[in-house]
């Protein structure tokens, strides 16, 4: 039986941090970091999709961030072994932080996540779960949620707001009152006792969400059931959506700006409810500044960010959904190029 019942003074608080493709984690986790909240956050954040575009997403910061981008977190028992090496790299420097933040990737189930605090021994004897932190998109959601494709099978919007101890409603400014209302009672249906909170990009008061210690023993019971830490096979057996896939993109030469952001708009546009997620870096021709893509199905956000200074310019680009064209999107993109 794991350990479930040391909640020790000095073991290291840690949060998981998790939410449907595009819910807004990165944002959150950028606004953690900069924010004074007077603790020292180490990161470690879980990527779906093979290459890595977020931590170039990240903004820098003192605060320590692992990357971990081999496979899902929460469906290889590798990753996470490897999520409890990080960790205990990690404690091994225990002077330099005060809190873990893990950031799970957009499809994963944070139970297992969790669940790994409590198996390995070393580890759990040194961290606590502090709480598992649900971003949902307030636009977006729902159509995840009641995905028709996933009748029967695993959905990870709805294991992820199911774990939660604390859901926040982000993107209340791209919904009205209405909606707002209505998601919260359909959240409600999923996980009576998690906290709501709402929030425009990721604001949220951080008291909020850091330190609120989900897992004190009063609470440990009751998570342990939902954990499923009773049961004494801990075999993860779930799958993902193995309809859902991601193919990136790299390019060596700079794109026509113009043309880039306005053959992608149509194309999401057109394809945007089965491409769930695109994200990119991209180098512009005839501009010394690194661009930033990002959209959310249909949603295309595209703009300059900081200038590429010493860095040798590049082009990465990830679109994940379900069905997609890869020979279609590369010739796309090819169009597009300066
Ligand atoms: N309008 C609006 N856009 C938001 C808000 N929060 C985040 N976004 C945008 O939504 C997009 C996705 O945000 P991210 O923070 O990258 O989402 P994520 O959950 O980390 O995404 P994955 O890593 O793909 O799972 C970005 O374009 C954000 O700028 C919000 O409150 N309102």
């Amino acid at each position: 039986m794991p350990d479930i019942q040391a909640t020790g003074g000095d073991k290291v608080p840690v949060t998981i941090l998790t939410g449907f493709l595009g819910a807004g984690k990165t944002t959150l986790l950028n606004y953690i970091l900069t924010e004074r909240h007077g603790h020292r956050i180490a990161v470690i954040e879980n990527e779906f999709g093979e290459i890595d575009v977020d931590s170039d997403l990240v903004i820098a910061s003192e605060e320590e961030i692992f990357q971990m981008q081999n496979g899902c977190i929460c469906c290889f028992v590798d990753v996470r072994n490897d999520l409890v090496e990080v960790l205990q790299k990690l404690l091994a420097r225990k002077d330099k932080f005060d809190h873990i933040l893990v950031e799970t990737s957009g499809l994963a189930d944070p139970t297992p996540v969790a669940t790994s605090f409590f198996i390995d021994n070393e580890v759990a004897g040194q961290v606590e779960l502090d709480a598992i932190v649900t971003m949902v998109d307030a636009k977006h959601i729902a159509q995840h949620v009641d995905d028709p494709l996933l009748d029967g099978r695993d959905n990870q919007a709805v294991d992820q707001i199911v774990a939660a101890d604390r859901i926040v409603i982000n993107k209340v400014d791209l919904v009205d009152d209405a909606a707002i209302g209505a998601l919260e009672t359909n959240l409600r249906k999923l996980n009576e006792t998690a906290d709501i909170l709402k929030a425009s990009y990721g604001k949220v008061d951080l008291s909020n969400i850091l330190g609120i210690s989900g897992f004190q023993p009063s609470y440990v019971a009751e998570r342990a059931k939902l954990l499923n830490l009773d049961d004494h096979d801990h075999h993860h057996h779930h799958t993902h959506d193995q309809t859902v896939g991601s193919e990136s993109f790299t390019f060596d030469k700079r794109f026509d700006r113009a043309r880039l952001e306005a053959t992608l708009s149509a194309y999401l546009q057109e394809n945007g409810d089965a491409i769930f997620r695109t994200k990119g870096i991209l180098a512009i021709d005839g501009d010394d500044r690194f661009f930033v893509l990002q959209a959310v199905h249909k949603l295309m956000d595209f703009r300059a960010d900081h200038a590429w200074g010493k860095d040798r310019p590049y082009s990465k680009l990830v679109f994940i959904g379900r069905d997609i064209d890869r020979a279609e999107i590369e010739k796309m993109l090819e169009t597009c190029l300066a």
